[in-house]
Formats: structure tokens, C-alpha cells, sequence
């Protein structure tokens, strides 16, 4: 399987539209502006009065849908769509989103984001009970349940069902009656509702998908929230109360598009301040603040308003190389990053730099970045890196099930500061990180997620639980490891 050059692996986008016309065409565009949340695969099922129609495939969606002809054949004044990147079960075809489930007292289709910490057990017990499988991933088996309970409504089946999920979700489900979009009771994952101007109701992973369909930001979904769309409006309905936002914070750091809003937070001004958190928590003495394009640009530029040190443009990302898919095998990666990025020279050759990147994870980046800029003529790299140090595993969505993985968890800030060849390192500490988002949250986690960070995770890990016990010892030895080096 092929993969794109990335060090961080994203995570699905979703989106759906209630009663519109061309409602795929609008699921394309929409869709399409939350490319960058997964490049695995995507597609869209339609609805009209009588018929479903589907069309999926492998790879970016405008290759997906290059022949018109795949959008156009999706008829119907509804559409509900998927962007893939897998966090489980196999990659291919048969694991590609949406899910459609025949049920003949009300036919449904159903798009995920997140990942499901009871899977395992979960689809132990649906085989036991005599369910039959689409595909393997954990998404599939909302449908599954559903398919198996005995209750009369439509929407008991699915609250029945929801309550039986555990970890990270956001669905949007639509059946030939309505639309339907879930937070799973932390609001691990984002997911909003938004209005066009002629009146139809949408539902996506970010804001940047209704900007880029003209529509109306309307609401978050709360976590716990099932809200319910017909032809007439929305209606907010509870299947579980809500266990208080613990959404994300990677959303915030790299995840989401800089021009989206999440409960409220310009994702924008968050990473600035992001950027300005870590200038005050580690400064330092030099002549050029530089980011690391694209995702770091915004807290390098809170860097340089800080700090006062001039932001410039001493790296270059070649945009055609992102999206080269080759082997995730560390020499690929590598190799990957090298045809990704290059150094201005004019920019770095003799001067004392604060490089800003918004996460190290494996260290593949800054490494091969330091050594650059290096080659390039700079007299001192400072690296600051605008989020805490990643330390633990993420089981709701993201793609770093393993500490193995994670340089963070396998090394100090001192020996990382070595292994990446700086001349000092600093993280943003979580008190930082918690302050520049600011989601005003008085519950335990201040509305976010920051389990790559302290390991609080807001759920029990279930099925993944032994594995990270396993793990969990190694990991202890770096706990409270400093946050700055020189
Ligand atoms: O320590 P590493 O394992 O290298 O991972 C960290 C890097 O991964 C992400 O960038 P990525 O290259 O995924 O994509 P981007 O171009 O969107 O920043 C992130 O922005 C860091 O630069
Ligand atoms: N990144 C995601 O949200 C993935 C959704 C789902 N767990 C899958 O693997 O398909
Ligand atoms: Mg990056």
C-alpha cells in the first residue's frame, strides 16, 4: 500500500448536506477542502426520493472523481461523503467510506471520523451474534449494531448502538428521512453543522468545508449530541450526556486547516499564540525566526511578533512532492522530506536562526531540516517547537498507536536536542498549550485532549489497554523530562 509523504498522519474528513440541489457536487467541494485530513481514499453516496447511488475509490478525491460522469450519476437532493486516512482495519477499497447498510425497515449510510477503543471486542461479539461484514475497519460497525437491534425506531436502534461505542467518533449517518450527525460523549473529534443561504442544513469535520461552499457556520456538536435534520430544520437531541469536551488539541496544532474555527477558536490565532507562548518560555538571542511549511508558519510568525526577531522565508516547500505517495519505510520518509523541502540560502547562510515547527514526532523533520539549513551556511539552529513534548500514543483517530515510534517517548529533550543536531531545544509545556487555545473549559481538561502529552486519556483504553500497559513502563522513565535544553 502507498502512502503519502507525511510524518504525521491525519485523520478522516467528514461531510454530508441535507436537501440540496446537487447535493454531490456540494459533498465534492466541501470534501475537497478537507483533503488534508486523509489521502487514502474518498466517496460520496446520494440519495433521492427512490434510489442510493455510490461512488468510492483509492486516492485524492479529484482522481476519484476525474470522470464527471462518477459525480453527475450521484442523483439526489442528498449526499453524504468520506476522506480516508486509516487508523484501523486494512487499507483498499472495501474499508473506503461511506458505508451503505440495505436495512429494509430504513436503509442508512454512515461517515466516520475517529477510531474505536472496543472494536476488537465489539465485532467479537457481532460475530458471535451472526452479523456479517462489509469490510474490517472499526467504522462499519455502527452499522452493524444497528443492523442487529431489535428496537422499533429508527432512532432507538441508533442511540442503542451509539451507546455501545467507545473512544474517539463523529458520524454523520443520512437515511432517504434525514440527516443525523454524532459527537462521541468528549468531543474527541471535531464536527459542526452549517447552513446555506438557500436553507440546507450541512454537516462537517471544519468550518474550511462550509466556507468553501459558501455556507453558514451554525454550531459545533456538543459532545454527547445526536442533532437530527429533515426538511424542515434541525432538531439537538442527547444519546448519552455529555462527559465534558475533551476535544483534540492536535486538531489545533496540526490537524485541522488554518482557516477553520473549532468550539469557537480561530485555529489561526491559536497556533500564533502557540508561537508566542514558546518565544516567552524559551527565548532566545537571533537574527531570523523561520517556519517550516506549511503547518508551522502561523507560530512562527508568533515566534517573530514576540520575540521581535524578523520573520523570513528560509524554507520552501515543494507542493507537488506532498503529494507523492511512496513506501512509509524510514528511508522512504526521509528521502520524502528531502525532495519536500530546501533551504533559501540567502535567508539562512550566516545568521543564528530560531527554526519553528509546530511538532516533532518521530524527529525525521527537524532532523533532516537542522542538517539542511546547516549545509545551507547557518551559523546556530534553535529549535523551538510550538506544542509539549509527544510522549504517549493516541487511540482515537490519529496514526501513532505505538511509543516505539515516538522519539518523545523514547528520549529526553537533551538527547533529542543531540539526535536532531540543534543548538538548543525548547517545547511549549502543556500549561502553555492549554492557555494559547483558551477554550475557556472549567471541566478536568480544559476542554482538550492532551494525552500525546501527560497520557490522561478522557476514556478507558479498552482493547489497546494490554499493549499500552506493556509500553507504559519505558514511558515512565521520561516523565517530567525537562522541556529546554542548550
Ligand atoms: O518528527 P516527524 O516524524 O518528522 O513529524 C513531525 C512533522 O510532521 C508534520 O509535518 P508533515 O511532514 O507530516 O506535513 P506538513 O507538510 O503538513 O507539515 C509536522 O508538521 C512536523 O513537521
Ligand atoms: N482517521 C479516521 O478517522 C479513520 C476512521 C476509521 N477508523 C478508519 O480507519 O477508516
Ligand atoms: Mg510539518
Amino acid at each position: 500500500m502507498l502512502h503519502e509523504v507525511k510524518s504525521l498522519n491525519e485523520e478522516c474528513g467528514i461531510f454530508g448536506i441535507w436537501n440540496a440541489n446537487n447535493a454531490a457536487e456540494y459533498a465534492y467541494f466541501g470534501m475537497h477542502s478537507l483533503q488534508h485530513r486523509g489521502q487514502e481514499g474518498a466517496g460520496i453516496v446520494s440519495f433521492d426520493d427512490k434510489n442510493i447511488y455510490m461512488h468510492k475509490g483509492e486516492g485524492l478525491l479529484s482522481k476519484i472523481f476525474a470522470d464527471k460522469n462518477n459525480l453527475n450519476k450521484l442523483t439526489g437532493r442528498s449526499a453524504i461523503g468520506h476522506i480516508r486516512y486509516a487508523t484501523a482495519g486494512s487499507h483498499g477499497l472495501q474499508n473506503i467510506q461511506p458505508f451503505f447498510f440495505n436495512d429494509p425497515r430504513m436503509p442508512f449510510a454512515i461517515s466516520h471520523n475517529g477510531n474505536l477503543t472496543n472494536a476488537k471486542s465489539l465485532r467479537d461479539d457481532l460475530t458471535d451474534n451472526g452479523a456479517h461484514f462489509q469490510a474490517d475497519s472499526d467504522s462499519e460497525l455502527l452499522g452493524s449494531l444497528m443492523m442487529l437491534d431489535q428496537h422499533e425506531s429508527f432512532i432507538d436502534r441508533l442511540k442503542v448502538s451509539l451507546k455501545k461505542l467507545h473512544g474517539g467518533f463523529a458520524f454523520i449517518i443520512m437515511t432517504p428521512k434525514g440527516m443525523l450527525g454524532v459527537a462521541d460523549p468528549h468531543g474527541l473529534r471535531p464536527i459542526v453543522l452549517g447552513k446555506t443561504k438557500a436553507g440546507s442544513y450541512i454537516l462537517c469535520s471544519e468550518t474550511c468545508a462550509l466556507d468553501a461552499v459558501n455556507a453558514q457556520y451554525v454550531r459545533d456538536v456538543q459532545p454527547g449530541e445526536l442533532v437530527h435534520i429533515d426538511n424542515n430544520d434541525y432538531k439537538i437531541d442527547h444519546y448519552t450526556p455529555s462527559q465534558g469536551l475533551s476535544i483534540c488539541s492536535l486538531e489545533y496544532i496540526y490537524f485541522a486547516r488554518s482557516d477553520s474555527i473549532i468550539h469557537g477558536v480561530s485555529v489561526h490565532s491559536a497556533r500564533k499564540k502557540m508561537g508566542i507562548q514558546v518565544a516567552k518560555e524559551h527565548p532566545v538571542k537571533a537574527d531570523v525566526v523561520i517556519g517550516v511549511p506549511n503547518s508551522s508558519l502561523d507560530a512562527a510568525l508568533g515566534y517573530a511578533e514576540a520575540s521581535g526577531i524578523p520573520f523570513d522565508m528560509g524554507m520552501i516547500k515543494n507542493q507537488y512532492v506532498a503529494r507523492t505517495f511512496i513506501e512509509p519505510t524510514q528511508d522512504k520518509r526521509e528521502l520524502g522530506v528531502s525532495m519536500k523541502l530546501a533551504a533559501v540560502k540567502s535567508v539562512v547562510s550566516g545568521k543564528d536562526i530560531v527554526l519553528v515547527d509546530d511538532s516533532i514526532v518521530r524527529g525525521t523533520t527537524s532532523k533532516y531540516i537542522v542538517q539542511l539549513l546547516k549545509e545551507a551556511g547557518a551559523k546556530s539552529i534553535h529549535v523551538r517547537i510550538a506544542s509539549p513534548v509527544i510522549k504517549y500514543p493516541c487511540f482515537y483517530g490519529v496514526d501513532i498507536e505505538s511509543k516505539t515510534e515516538l522519539i518523545g517517548a523514547n528520549q529526553s529533550v537533551a538527547e533529542i536536542k543531540n539526535t536532531i543536531g540543534a543548538d538548543s531545544l525548547g517545547y511549549l509545556s502543556v500549561d502553555g498549550l492549554i492557555k494559547s487555545i483558551n477554550l475557556n473549559c472549567n471541566n478536568k481538561y480544559h476542554g482538550l485532549c492532551t494525552a500525546y502529552f501527560d497520557g490522561q486519556y478522557p476514556t478507558d483504553l479498552d482493547d489497546y489497554k494490554a499493549k499500552y500497559d506493556e509500553e507504559t513502563e519505558q514511558i515512565k522513565a521520561h516523565k517530567g523530562a525537562e522541556q529546554f535544553v542548550r
